[in-house]
């Protein structure tokens, strides 16, 4: 080691023993050395001996007080500490040290002072330290009867020494037999074993010495020891030991020496099961913290698990079960540190018993000396008997030396007793010498063991205060383990509270989470075959994807390539567009010469239409603005064939109506009509003569076809068709509005039609709205001139219509509503006149002008004569009407054929209505 190796670890360890010294003296009002004190100033400190004296007071080695100073009481001081320090058998300095010269030896014995005040501090020595009376009675760190105790110097200084101190003065020693083993056989008799005891040896009359060998024979090989208190055991170890302190020749009896060794065993065996069963108290204790550590760990799983599920959770709950956790984990602290103290109070009667151990040892020496001892006293024996051999001899000199004269006498007589003697003397002398050297040996072995027996005096003087010390710690111990123990079963109620408040907590949280997870696990199931199906959906359609990429790819390959292809044609195309576009423009100034052309053609062709149209209607009046044509029904089923004949003279419209009943010209008579339609005629050939005046009314034309004729002669028939007409059965209504839809949709590029419906009848000179909401009903008023749109009964329903269909539903629902009734000709026969007008208004696209005409369709009621339709009442009356009405439209019709001045429209409601259709400017036609 260098030198300023040397130096460093003096300074070191200088430090160290500084600062032990300020920390042990902490409290003292003396000067103390700085922390980093040099070697003068250390000897500077220490130099009067008043700190030394003061460590000695403060490790439990009261002295006197310090009355004087000065050097006298500084080397007093200094002695008594340096004899404290040899009898301790530690390490020692000179006095003159603290004058001169280094301060190693100074610090070596102070460091060593330091360790042996730690080491020995689980020993009682901290006994003699609460002089302040803050003693650390109940082992709880910083707690003085509840209070906090540590001060900031000692943990500054002394934290170290505090908690030595603090672990020693929490330490537990030795139990009373009764409070701590719980033996069953501590019965009372065991007891009274122990007062027994205590009686012999504690209420003594004299010394135990003088205790009679028996009696402590019989006290030994009872179970008085075994029972007694250890206190009592003490106090006799105490007692012997004063007695042999105070026979300092050692002349012990045998039997106490044994006696000291048996208490000695008992207290190492008390020892040795306070340890055990401490060390089982340890396994109990670490065997609950495991069980509290493995339930903190559920707890806190719990915790942790019951966070985070609800996370989607309520906070509320986290806490509830936090805040148990947080107890649990105090309470494991506290068994924690409870822990650790039976540790440190394991390892302290751990050294106890090798404290015991020792002591055993030093009884045992005790023992051969006292063994020696013997033997010397029977070498003394020895001795006496050899002084007074030799007393003896000198007496056998001295009388042989008075007796010269007799030996004189008889000189011869005695001359071989004296040889005799002689060899006897010198034999003696010899063997004098040799005990006088047995004896100067045995003198040297006496002084020897006197010394010995000195060292185990101080020896055992310093375990008996260690014994004290422990009995005390033992008390201490008994205080702190039933404490532990009202406080273990304070902690195992309330840790049973808990656990069953949690354990019912967690049981329902545990059906909560079973029921979560029964929830989650059908979800997990759903989902997992949702998964599946969705993984075989992806898979299909990946797959299904790849095809199609693969159809794509080709597909792009061979549009790629059709591109290329494209391209290459795009440009030819190209230079043909610019050709075409050449020709384009050629042939485009060719058709606008061309159009110029049709423009002027599509002027000549209207006008040549509107020419046609004209020459048409012009070529219609000229067939007569009223046509009559007759049209023969066949006979019905129940008529008779005979009763009436007709003979039709060809197209000239001439018809000649043979009566067999009737001779002359009566019986043969002729009528003139424009045209005759036999009874063969079909439907369409009655609508074929009709049609050419539908096309007139689109044309702006007013156009009344009305069927006239008795009843049951068919009108109805003609007009509108049987009931339930198939297509080839219907009446010239249906068709000429087919046809006027049909020629208005094939004019739609030059026209634009609206058409619109009326339907009304007259009944009794009464007009009603077939059509209207309120049915028939309400008399309708006639307009004395005609609106412009053709309008003579303008508060009938006008509905507009779009095709055929929508005519017949009007047309079936006006037939609903008309007026019949049964005669005698006809089963169901028209009492009323049915008009149906068809008004057309036309827009021409081209100028615009509009065209209007209507189209009047009349079904007439029967005409009949009065006698022959056997009616009466009503029915004459509605007869009459009718014939009326009939023979006014028969008046105007006349008074239009031969073109008077005067038409007699007024003489009825049917000819009012349909003056405008029979009006000078309309023509008309008629069935
Ligand atoms: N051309 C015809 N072919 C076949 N049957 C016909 C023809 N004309 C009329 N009939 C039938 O004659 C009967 C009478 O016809 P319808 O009812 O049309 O007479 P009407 O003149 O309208 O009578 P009313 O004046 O009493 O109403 C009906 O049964 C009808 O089917």
């Amino acid at each position: 080691m260098s030198a300023a190796t040397a130096a460093e670890s003096q300074e070191r360890r200088r430090s160290e023993a500084v600062a032990w010294l300020r920390a042990l003296l902490r409290e003292s009002a003396l000067p103390l050395p700085p922390p980093r004190a040099s070697d003068d100033e250390l000897r500077a400190a220490l130099a009067d001996g008043a700190l030394l004296r003061a460590a000695l007071d403060k490790l439990g080695r009261p002295s006197s007080p310090r009355d004087e100073g000065g050097p006298a009481a500084a080397e007093r001081d200094v002695g008594r500490f340096l004899a404290a320090v040899e009898r301790m058998g530690l390490p020692s300095f000179a006095p003159s040290d603290l004058q001169t010269g280094p301060m190693s030896a100074v610090v070596a014995c102070l460091l060593a002072l330091r360790d042996q005040f730690v080491s020995h501090a689980g020993e009682g020595w901290t006994c003699g330290l609460p002089q302040n009376g803050r003693m650390h009675t109940m082992g709880f760190p910083g707690r003085e009867n509840g209070q906090v105790t540590q001060n900031s110097e000692a943990r500054e200084d002394g934290k170290q020494m505090e908690t030595t101190l603090q672990k020693a003065s929490r330490s537990p020693a030795m139990s009373e037999p009764s409070s701590v083993i719980s033996r069953p056989e501590l019965s009372s008799t065991s007891r009274h074993a122990g007062r027994n005891f205590h009686e012999v040896f504690q209420l003594r009359q004299g010394g135990y010495s003088d205790l009679p060998s028996s009696k402590i024979s019989d006290m030994m090989k009872s179970t008085s020891l075994d029972n007694a208190p250890t206190q009592s055991l003490l106090s006799v170890v105490n007692g012997i030991l004063d007695e042999i302190i105070e026979r300092k020749n050692g002349e012990i009896p045998y039997h106490l020496a044994f006696l000291l060794r048996k208490i000695v065993l008992e207290v190492e065996r008390r020892i040795s099961t306070q340890a055990e069963h401490i060390r089982n108290q340890n396994n109990l204790m670490k065997a609950r913290e495991e069980k509290y550590k493995s339930r903190i760990r559920v707890l806190e799983a719990l915790a942790s698990g019951k966070i985070h599920v609800s996370s989607n959770a309520t906070n509320g709950k986290a806490h509830v079960a936090a805040e148990p956790v947080h107890q649990m984990k105090m309470e494991k602290d506290k068994f924690e540190e409870k822990k650790q103290l039976l540790e440190e109070d394991l390892t302290k009667l751990t050294k106890d018993k090798e404290s015991v151990t020792r002591m055993t040892k030093d009884k045992e020496d005790m023992a051969r000396f006292l063994n020696d001892k013997e033997d010397i006293i029977r070498l003394m024996k020895e001795k006496e008997e050899m002084a007074r051999l030799m007393k003896e001899k000198e007496d056998t000199v001295s009388l042989k030396k008075g007796k010269d004269g007799d030996r004189n006498q008889s000189a011869d007589e005695h001359i071989a007793k004296p040889i005799m003697y002689k060899d006897e003397l010198i034999s003696l002398m010899k063997e004098k010498e040799n005990y006088k050297v047995t004896i100067m040996k045995l003198k040297l072995e006496l002084e020897a063991m006197k010394s010995s027996c000195e060292k185990s005096h101080s020896l055992l003087e310093t375990k008996n205060e260690d014994v004290l010390n422990l009995l005390k710690d033992k008390e201490n111990s008994g205080n702190i383990i039933s404490q532990l123990r009202q406080e273990l079963a304070t902690a195992r109620r309330s840790h049973e509270t808990y656990i069953q408040d949690l354990k019912t907590t967690a049981l329902q949280e545990n059906r909560d989470f079973e029921q979560r997870i029964k929830e989650v696990e059908l979800k997990l199931e759903d989902s997992t075959k949702r998964g599946r199906h969705l993984e075989e959906l992806l898979e299909s359609r990946i797959k299904t994807w790849e095809r199609k990429e693969i159809m794509l790819n080709q597909f792009v390959g061979v549009q790629m390539q059709n591109i290329q292809d494209l391209r290459l044609s795009s440009v030819s195309i190209r230079h043909e567009i610019q050709n075409c576009q050449k020709r384009w423009s050629e042939e485009l100034s060719g058709l606008g010469q061309s159009l110029k052309v049709l423009a002027n053609a599509s002027e000549k062709y209207h006008a040549t239409l509107e020419e046609n149209r004209k020459l048409f209607n012009e070529v219609q009046e000229l067939k007569g603005n009223i046509r009559v044509f007759c049209r023969i029904r066949p006979f019905l089923c129940n008529e008779d064939h005979k009763s009436s004949t007709t003979e039709i003279t060809g197209d000239n419209g001439e018809l000649i109506l043979a009566n067999p009943a009737k001779i002359g010209k009566e019986g043969n008579k002729l009528f003139k009509f424009n045209k005759v339609l036999g009874p063969t005629t079909s439907q369409d050939e009655v609508f074929k003569d009709i049609q050419p005046l539908v096309r007139s009314v689109l044309d702006g034309y007013n156009v009344c076809i009305f069927a006239y004729g008795q009843t049951g002669s068919g009108k109805t028939y003609t007009m509108t068709g049987p009931e339930a007409a198939t297509e080839e059965e219907l009446g010239v209504n249906f068709r000429a509005l087919n046809d006027l839809f049909l020629i208005s949709r094939n004019r739609g590029d030059t026209f634009n039609y609206e058409v619109s419906v009326q339907m009304i009848e007259i009944y009794n000179e009464q007009i009603h709205d077939l059509l209207g909401s309120n049915g028939s009903e309400k008399n309708l008023g006639i307009l004395n001139s005609s609106l412009p749109n053709g309008l003579a009964v303008p508060d009938a329903t006008l509905h507009p219509v779009n095709s055929t269909t929508d005519v017949i539903e009007l047309m079936r629902t006006g037939l609903g509503n008309r007026s019949v009734g049964a005669t005698a000709l006809n089963e169901r026969s028209s009492r009323s006149h049915s008009v149906v007008t068809v008004h057309v208004q036309g827009v021409d696209l081209k100028t615009g002008a509009t065209l209007r005409g209507a189209l009047h369709l009349v079904d007439l009621a029967g005409s009949e004569r009065v006698d022959r339709s056997a009616v009466t009442g009503d029915r004459l009356k509605e007869a009459q009407h009718i014939n009326k009405s009939l023979s006014a439209l028969g008046d105007v019709i006349f008074s239009l054929s031969q073109k008077t001045s005067h038409v007699p429209y007024r003489n009825s409601k049917l000819t009012q209505v349909l003056q405008s259709s029979l009006g000078a400017y309309l023509s008309s036609s008629a069935i």
